[in-house]
Order: structure tokens, then C-alpha cells, then sequence
């Protein structure tokens, strides 16, 4: 791991300078660092991703631990600087892509990088990184709800996970893609143990009736959970960024995930009706039209099944009660 001095020596050596566009504030605390490696648990099986690994310094530690990790940087300097640091390192495969091929689906060489290792190493696969502010939602987004794309031996009915955000923050005009009718969820991290904004961090824990509770919010709710593990003062950033940053877990729990019977459905749902949050759920099922959704004719029965009230709002319905009403809807669908 790299200190401050070090990651100065090393851009200037290649005469860069950290691009701002691009989220480069380097974690200059090592302690912190060590955190955030050490409350992922990481085992010697087990597949980790770094997203935006810039000169290599979280990388080091990260490879120390994990049986293999890939590391995606999209700054072409950054990237070389951070090869030539793990040249030694056999398990380790940094690539200089974006992590995203479209805001809405991960690099499909990345996929298949993890995926394979996966299949190697037969552990989890988890996301252990300090995110880009710009792709870091997106980024779990995806691996939370499952992304499918570029993988070879797609397991049958899955789907992708396609996530539309503002600046990669979903947040009030937020919208999770992946419609109807698309196949199988691919891919999706076991566990996430990463630093974002403190406000996508407060996204991700969010409860209902709270102005952050979101899709995010939701989506993670329905999967697993998330936890806040430390509030970060910008200090312990090079150059220090203008907001607070924060350590966040994510931890699957496959039974609670295994609930939902069609991802696609449920995002579809989410969408629907997070898209209108202030208005009745009973209200909200009219920009249905036009979609598959459109078809539902009997939203009462569906409200009544899942034991929500059709005068609530949207943004007071807990997950599982979106996980109920897009359950009763694949039924209906036959996409169960
Ligand atoms: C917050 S810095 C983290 C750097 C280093 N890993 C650390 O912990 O100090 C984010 C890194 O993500 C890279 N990055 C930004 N957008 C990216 C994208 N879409 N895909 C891959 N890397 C990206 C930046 O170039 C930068 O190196």
C-alpha cells in the first residue's frame, strides 16, 4: 500500500496529475484502508473487484489476502502505473477499461474475468474498492441486482441488470432498467465492502418515508443488507474531496434474494412506482400503459395479496412489500 508521497512520486514520474472528472481522490490512510480490507473477511477462495484501482495502492492489500482480483482503472496512466506495481502478482488482473460499458452494464470483459475466477476458485465474489463518485452506483447497482452481460454459459432465466442514474447517483428521478421479459441475473456479488459519498452510503441503508429512500435503498433491502461502517472526513483523501465520504458493507443473504421470483419484474415494479413516490400506489399503476405491466388489469387483488394499502405512497412501502407486489405480478405475467 502506497503512501501519499508514493502516489505523488508516481504520477508525477509519469507526469500526471489527479483528474478531478474522473473521482481520483487516492485514500492516503493506510489504517483505513486496512478497515476496509479487513471487515470484508476476505478468504483466500474468494474472487475480489476493485473497481478504479488507480496506482495500485488498495490493490496491494487487497491482493495480499484474496485468491484472485481484477481490477478495472479507466485512466490509461493510472492503469500502466498500477500494472508495473503488480507485475509480480500472478492472481492479479488489472484492465484498463471503464467499469461500464453503458451506465447501465458493467465492461463485459470484467464479467468474464470474474466470472471464470469464480468458477476457478469456487469462493465469493465480492466488490472491495474506494469508488469512482461517477460510476460507483451504477457499479452496485449491477452487482447487487444481478448483471448477466458478456457472460458465456449464461445460467437459464437469467437477466441484466440495467440501472439508470443521474451522475450515478440514483436518486430522486432515479430508475432501475432491465424490463420485462429479459433473461436471467448472471452475476451478483456475495458481498460489497466499499467507500462512496456519505450520501450514497446513507442511500443504501435508508428506511422508508425518508427523503433518501430510494431504488438503491430498496433494491439492497430486498437482496440483503447494508451497514455504515465509518463516516470519512475528506482528509483522508489526496487532494481532499469537497463532501464526506463513508465505508459501507453490503452483504447478500441469499434466502431474503431468492424470494424474488423475477428480478426483472421487480425492478419493473420499483421503477413504476418509485418513479411517481409521492403519489397513491393505487395511482401509480396507470403509467403502467404502454408497458407489459399495462396488461395487469386486477392492481387491487395484487395490493390485497401483498397486504399493502393501495392509498400509500410509494416511498413508504418496504421492500418485501415490492417484492410481494412484483411476485403477484410475475404470477399474473407467467414469468414466475
Ligand atoms: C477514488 S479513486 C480510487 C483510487 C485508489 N483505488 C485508491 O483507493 O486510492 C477512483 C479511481 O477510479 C477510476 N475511475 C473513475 N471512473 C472509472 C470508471 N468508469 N471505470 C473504471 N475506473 C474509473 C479513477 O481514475 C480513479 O483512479
Amino acid at each position: 500500500m502506497q503512501t501519499k508521497h508514493e502516489i505523488q512520486r508516481l504520477l508525477a514520474s509519469a507526469g500526471a496529475r489527479p483528474n478531478k472528472k474522473l473521482g481520483q481522490n487516492f485514500l492516503i490512510d493506510l489504517n483505513l484502508m486496512r478497515l476496509l480490507i479487513d471487515a470484508a473477511d476476505i478468504r483466500k477462495n474468494d474472487v475480489v473487484l476493485e473497481v478504479g484501482c488507480g496506482t495500485g495502492s488498495f490493490t496491494e492489500g487487497l491482493a495480499e489476502v484474496a485468491g484472485r482480483v481484477v481490477a478495472a482503472e479507466y485512466d490509461k496512466i493510472l492503469a500502466r502505473i498500477a500494472m508495473q506495481q503488480l507485475q509480480d502478482a500472478e492472481h492479479v488482473t488489472i484492465v484498463n477499461t471503464d467499469i461500464l460499458e453503458s451506465k447501465n452494464k458493467l465492461a463485459p470483459q470484467i464479467v468474464e474475468e470474474l466470472a471464470r475466477a469464480k468458477a476457478e476458485l469456487g469462493g465469493r465474489l465480492l466488490l472491495v474498492a474506494n469508488l469512482p463518485y461517477n460510476a460507483g452506483t451504477s457499479v452496485m447497482a449491477n452487482l447487487v441486482g444481478g448483471t448477466g452481460e458478456g457472460l458465456q454459459n449464461r445460467p437459464e432465466g437469467a437477466e441484466n441488470a440495467v440501472f439508470e442514474g443521474e451522475n450515478g447517483v440514483l436518486g430522486g428521478g432515479e430508475k432501475v432498467g432491465g424490463g420485462v421479459g429479459e433473461p436471467g441475473i448472471g452475476l451478483v456479488a456475495d458481498a460489497m465492502y466499499v467507500t462512496v459519498q456519505k450520501e450514497v452510503a446513507q442511500r443504501m441503508v435508508a428506511e422508508p418515508g425518508g427523503k433518501l429512500y430510494g431504488i438503491l435503498s430498496i433494491l439492497i433491502g430486498a437482496c440483503g443488507e447494508s451497514e455504515i461502517l465509518r463516516i470519512l472526513p475528506p482528509s483522508v483523501f489526496w487532494p481532499a474531496p469537497g463532501v464526506e465520504s463513508a465505508m459501507v458493507s453490503f452483504e447478500r443473504q441469499a434466502g431474503k434474494a431468492a424470494r424474488i421470483r423475477n428480478m426483472s419484474v421487480f425492478k419493473e415494479i420499483v421503477n413504476l412506482f418509485m418513479g411517481h413516490r409521492r403519489k397513491m400506489m393505487q395511482a401509480c399503476t396507470k403509467f403502467a400503459k404502454g408497458s407489459e405491466l399495462g396488461g395487469i388489469t386486477d392492481w387491487g387483488d395484487i395490493f390485497d395479496e401483498a397486504g399493502v394499502n393501495p392509498q400509500m405512497r410509494p416511498e413508504k412501502v418496504l421492500p418485501d412489500e415490492f417484492v410481494e407486489i412484483a411476485n403477484a405480478c410475475a404470477v399474473r405475467l407467467g414469468r414466475k
